[in-house]
């Protein structure tokens, strides 16, 4: 996560939180999703992973990597600054 300075919270989900980052060198703004380490990290996961990763549609986020902290698995996705989906529907 070094390479990451958070910006501000975007939302909590059943996996855990949702936080804006920008990275420190290419200024690119991303959604990072932190999931507590511990039993939820297991094959469910890494199924999501994988799927997530083999997507590519203009509609679906793009995946771009894992990073991990001493308490957390965390996926950096692409950022969509479109607000809530909620507020659309
Ligand atoms: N790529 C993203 N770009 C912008 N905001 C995002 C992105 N991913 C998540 N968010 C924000 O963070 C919130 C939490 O996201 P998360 O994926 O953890 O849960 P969820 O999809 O809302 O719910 P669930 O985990 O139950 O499927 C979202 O509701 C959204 O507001």
């Amino acid at each position: 996560m070094e390479k990451y300075e958070i910006i501000k919270d975007l939302g909590a989900g059943s996996f855990g939180v949702t936080k804006l980052c920008k990275h420190k060198q290419t200024k690119e703004l991303v959604a990072v999703k932190f999931i507590q380490r511990g039993p939820t990290i297991d094959a469910n996961v890494e199924r999501e992973i994988l799927n997530h990763r083999s997507l590519r549609h203009p509609n679906v986020v793009r995946f771009k990597e894992v990073l991990l902290t001493t308490t957390h698995l965390a996926l950096a996705m692409e950022y969509a600054s479109g607000g809530e989906l909620f507020q659309r529907v």
